[in-house]
């Protein structure tokens, strides 16, 4: 009914996404990347929300020539379907995403988005509709495992991965835990929103496995599903 979604990210010893001016700054290192790039070229897909590009404008195309070749030998697109999330259609339309390497794209809106701008970005990316003022993900994730979408890496930000908790969409969850101390109350973190009150809430999670890589550690959990 919904795809396989795997939630991965880098946050600082700190628990910070980015700094206080939300801007994507280096957490992670060599390896890091070689291994996003690896999960990535995994996915059928890859979803962003729209404060992600917004903030860094990301291409989210797998960079690895091997890799590309491997998806391609196998009969996929070189890139996974990417995806944004993005309630009012405020993507740019000279967002990278939409611009850089092949592959589909697609754009989660809600009915409260300006048709005109719906328009304009349905040149460049499928408009899929779910919710009335705000995505509403277990909608949007049913349509698109229709589309054919089984696996799903979510990479951000804050605000996507914690709606994502709350609906119980998430199966993994990976974080490369880099050592630098970022701080800055307001800086994203990695599941912000409206956060769980009561302890029977809370997402409950098993260590998967812990390794150092770089300079940090990673740690993947699978989430416990009630
Ligand atoms: N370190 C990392 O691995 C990493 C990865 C990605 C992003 N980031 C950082 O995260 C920050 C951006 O995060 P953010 O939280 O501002 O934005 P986000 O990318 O989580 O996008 C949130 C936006 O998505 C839209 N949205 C639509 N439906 C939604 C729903 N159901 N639930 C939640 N949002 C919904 C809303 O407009 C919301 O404001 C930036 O600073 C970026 O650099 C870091
Ligand atoms: N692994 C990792 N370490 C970091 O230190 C860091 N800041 C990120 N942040 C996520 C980052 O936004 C994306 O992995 C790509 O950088 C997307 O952008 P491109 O496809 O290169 O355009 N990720």
């Amino acid at each position: 009914m919904f795809p396989y979604v795997t939630v991965n990210l880098a946050m600082s010893a700190d628990g910070k996404l980015s700094t206080i001016e939300r801007k994507q700054v280096k957490i992670s290192g060599q390896d890091d990347f070689r291994r996003v790039d690896i999960l990535k070229a995994e996915n059928d897909a890859i979803m962003v929300g729209i404060g992600t590009v917004l903030a860094d404008d990301p291409s989210l195309t797998v960079k690895s020539p091997e890799l590309k070749e491997k998806r391609l030998s196998s009969g996929r697109d070189e890139n996974p379907v990417r995806i944004i999330v993005d309630s009012k259609a405020r993507t740019p339309c000279s967002a990278e995403i939409l611009h850089k390497g092949p592959g589909r794209r697609i754009i989660a809106v809600s009915k409260s988005a300006d048709p005109k701008k719906i328009d304009e970005l349905g040149k460049y990316a499928e408009i899929v509709q779910a919710g009335d003022e705000r995505v509403d993900l277990r909608i949007f994730l049913a349509k698109i495992a229709e589309m054919g979408i089984e696996t799903l890496m979510v990479e951000g930000g804050g605000s996507l991965i914690w709606s994502l908790f709350e609906d119980d969409l998430v199966d993994e969850y990976y974080t490369c835990i880099g050592n630098v101390i970022i701080g800055g109350a307001s800086a994203p973190t990695p599941a912000d929103g409206t956060g769980f009150i009561r302890e029977n809430e809370f997402t409950k999670l098993e260590i998967a496995s812990m390794e150092k890589i770089d300079s940090g550690v990673l740690l993947k959990w699978k989430i416990i599903k009630n």
